[in-house]
């Protein structure tokens, strides 16, 4: 096998197994186990270039194709035309594209079909940005249009479309790794690197000073302000971002988490970065010792806010499982409410772009709990378009278009009378 081959193919069944088996590429791992480490890497970035721009490379083929084929081989035509429009030499993608189709009984009618199309895509780099952006799928687009309107999930898809950058939050002295790394200081203090390769190799990752986390994750541990010496709960603490910015700003954390698995990597995390904190396993439902200043519940949620980084959400998922979510993040704020030390505080947060899993949920806390109120933040990096009128703040792909945007987030700091 050729090796362009190997990463292509890995890269087809990554995309076959979000496309049709409906897993996250979290979940397909073991797809990628055979290949050595820079032909995963460059299996995934090319399944994540193709999920992103599917709607796109679909757009292109369909005047091209007399009805569309079957999914696997729609996806292997994504992936070359996105290859090709992305400036890989035409004559090795479409070679490629036929010999993974040929190889499969189930595709292998469909190869002198992909030879002819992939051969009109001699243009595509020119033709490629004159294309509509790819849409959000209708369970989610719906939503969303109803909660921001459409001019804004038009600027969201422009963001998912546009991708990520990497983000950092530094342990001490963050303008001056802004500097060291050659990336960015944000407004909120995290540093942004445009393009990184592989995070392992940069400086500061052997000695800790750094973990990564996207700037719009980083915030909601920053509305607490001064935290040194409080008893915190990081109730929902895989894999331990906020536990590490509690930790590092002074207070003796507890991190809690339903997974072992995911627990484990809180603990890689702390021993790399030199943080302390007490990492236990088990339900936040559960949880019974209370007392604590500051508890923080980074609810398990639809992740909606993240689809820039991940782009397969949106073709895994169907949104089926959120009603459940919302009634799991109700019932884990008011058990997380009993276990508060009296006038501690509550954040609440998720990574969904959905009112129901951010405002809504924290209205919904508000009616049910007397006395119990939301405090407005007051940090001097906070736009005023980012505060909500119950008090939290919204956070959304397309804000910080010139910065490079952040993922959706929602906070709110509540406390008890
Ligand atoms: C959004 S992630 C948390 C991210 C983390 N706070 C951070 O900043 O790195 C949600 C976490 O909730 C955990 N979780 C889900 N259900 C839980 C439960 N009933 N009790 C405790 N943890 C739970 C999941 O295992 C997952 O690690």
């Amino acid at each position: 096998m050729t090796d362009s081959l190997i990463p292509r193919r890995a890269a087809l069944a990554l995309l076959n197994a979000v496309t049709i088996e409906h897993r996250l590429l979290s979940e397909c791992a073991a797809l990628l186990a055979p290949l050595d480490a820079p032909q995963r890497a460059r299996a995934q970035r090319l399944a994540l270039s193709v999920l992103r721009a599917a709607g796109r490379a679909d757009r292109w083929l369909k005047p091209h194709l007399k009805k569309r084929p079957p999914v696997q081989v729609q996806n292997a035509l994504r992936l070359g035309v996105v290859e090709i429009a992305e400036g890989a030499a035409p004559h090795g993608v479409v070679n490629d594209i036929v010999a993974l189709l040929a190889d499969s009984k189930r595709t292998a009618a469909f190869a002198p079909l992909a030879n002819a199309v992939l051969r009109k895509g001699a243009d595509l780099p020119q033709q490629w940005g004159k294309l509509a952006l790819p849409q959000l799928p209708e369970w989610l687009r719906g939503p969303l249009r109803e909660a921001w309107g459409n001019s804004a999930i038009n600027a969201m898809e422009r963001a998912h479309f546009r991708g990520a950058p990497l983000d950092l939050t530094v342990k001490a002295d963050a303008a001056a790794w802004a500097e060291k790394l050659g990336g960015l200081l944000l407004p909120t203090g995290s540093v942004r690197l445009a393009s990184a390769g592989q995070v392992s190799a940069l400086a500061g990752y052997d000695t800790g000073a750094w973990w990564v986390q996207d700037a719009a994750a980083a915030l909601p541990v920053k509305l607490l302000g001064d935290v040194r010496g409080l008893r915190a709960l990081d109730l929902c603490a895989a894999p331990g971002g906020k536990t590490m910015q509690l930790a590092n700003a002074g207070a003796q954390v507890t991190a809690l988490d339903l997974s072992a698995g995911r627990l484990g990597r809180v603990a890689e995390n702390l021993a790399r970065t030199q943080l302390q904190a007490e990492a236990v396993q088990g339900d936040a439902l559960e949880f019974a010792t209370g007392g604590w200043d500051v508890i923080v519940l980074d609810a398990p949620c639809s992740a909606t806010g993240t689809i820039r980084r991940h782009p397969d959400l949106p073709q895994a998922r169907d949104g089926a499982e959120i009603g459940d979510l919302i009634d799991l993040q109700a019932r884990m704020i008011d058990h997380a409410l009993t276990l508060l030390a009296p006038g501690g505080r509550l954040l609440f947060c998720t990574c969904s772009l959905l009112p129901d899993e951010g405002e809504v949920q924290i209205e919904a806390a508000l009616e049910r709990h007397l006395g119990l109120r939301v405090e407005a933040p007051t940090a001097p990096f906070i736009e005023d378009d980012w505060r909500s009128p119950e008090g939290g703040l919204r956070l959304r792909p397309d804000y910080w278009p010139s910065l490079g945007g952040m993922d959706g987030f929602y906070m709110a700091v509540l406390r008890a009378s």
